[in-house]
Order: C-alpha cells, then structure tokens, then sequence
C-alpha cells in the first residue's frame, strides 16, 4: 500500500494493534540539518546480536541514547547508552507533541545501502513500557517496512520517507512482527530512530 495523502488518525492496522503513519514531518531544512547531525556526529558502533546461541555482528550500525538509563539490554547484549543529545531531545519533542505519547529512550539505527535491513520481530522487550507509544523517525533513504500478524499471518507495508513519522502504540508489538526488507534497488543511507519509553 502506497500512502499518498498520510491520514495520522488512520489505523494501518485492521486489528490487534495500532499503527498510525503522519507523514513527514521536518522541512527540507531540518532533514538535512538532522542527517548532517546523524551522518557525523552519532557514535555509531556495529550491533552485536545473540541469534541461536551465536555472537553475531550486524553491518547495519546502531547507537543508543537515554534520559536516565545507561544499560540496556537488546538482542540478548547490553548495550550502554548516551545521554539524549540537543538534536534528539528536539527530535523527541516534536514525535510527543505529534503523537501525544511520551519517550524517554532512542535506538537509532544507520542502514548505509539497501543491503542492510532489519529481519521480523517485535519491541516486546520487558523493559518496554507495555502498550506505550514507540515513535519511529526516517531519515535519508525512502524504504518499505512491513508489518506481519503472529498469528494469521496477514502483512500490511508501507513506504517510510525522509522525515517520516510512524507511531506504533497498543498491542502491536504482542500481536504484530515488522521488519525492515532488503532491497537491491537503494544505495542510499537511511537512519531510523525509535523513541522508546522504558521502566
Ligand atoms: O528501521 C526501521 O524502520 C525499523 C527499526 C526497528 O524496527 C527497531 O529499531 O526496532
Ligand atoms: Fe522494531
């Protein structure tokens, strides 16, 4: 499904969850200003992932960030976390206001080519405030993500823009899969950011 004419208070999600694309939502100015900010700034480090009792380290680059937790547990590592920079405490302002939830946490994440993605799963961690909003933020590359159901399996995509914002909230993490394709059609960077509310 392609959205042209985003509508925020349109569920994109037929049941067992909440999932609600605004659109873009920076001008030209401030996308170009944030990936200036993410491209040169970020301390951006390779994720490293446990995945059936392996150490793996992904090519897709990530950095953590947060108001007051410096651990965080991911993937089955901990991760340390930075202080939410000026940058992205004016990016999380303007996701509350949109959105009307509250964050207190930002995993970003730097996917240099379409050859790197995120495969199916859920920000269902214990750390996670349940049922929270979870705003996710796009910069630089347009991409297809994809929402899947756990159990009948019906898919719903859709395509986030440079400036972009998607807010997930409800039970769409229990009941819900998403993920990130690969595609060989995209050479170009994208960073994602999703603003989290943890315990
Ligand atoms: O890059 C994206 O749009 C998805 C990121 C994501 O699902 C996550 O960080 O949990
Ligand atoms: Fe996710």
């Amino acid at each position: 499904m392609e959205l042209f004419f985003p509508d925020p208070t349109e569920n994109l999600l037929p049941y067992d969850g909440e999932a609600y694309y605004h659109g873009v939502v920076f001008s030209p100015v401030e996308i170009e200003r944030c990936m200036e900010y993410f491209l040169n700034r970020v301390p951006w480090r390779n994720d490293e992932v446990v995945m059936f009792g392996k150490h793996l380290v992904t090519a897709r680059k990530t950095a953590w960030f947060s108001d007051d937790f410096t651990f965080y547990t991911y993937s089955g590592t901990t991760k340390t976390a930075h202080p939410l920079s000026p940058e992205l405490l004016f990016l999380k302002e303007k996701a509350e206001v949109l959105t009307g939830g509250k964050y207190n946490s930002c995993l970003l994440n730097l996917y240099h080519t379409g050859a790197e993605g995120m495969g199916w799963h859920s920000d269902n961690e214990s750390s996670i405030i349940a049922g929270s909003s979870i705003a996710s933020l796009s910069f630089g590359a347009r991409r297809k993500f994809s929402f899947k159901h756990k159990r009948s399996k019906e898919t719903v995509s859709l395509f986030l823009e440079d400036g972009g914002l998607l807010d997930m909230r409800g039970t769409t993490q229990e009941n819900w899969v998403h993920q990130l394709p690969k595609t060989t059609r995209i050479d170009q960077p994208r960073v994602n950011l999703t603003f989290r509310l943890m315990r």
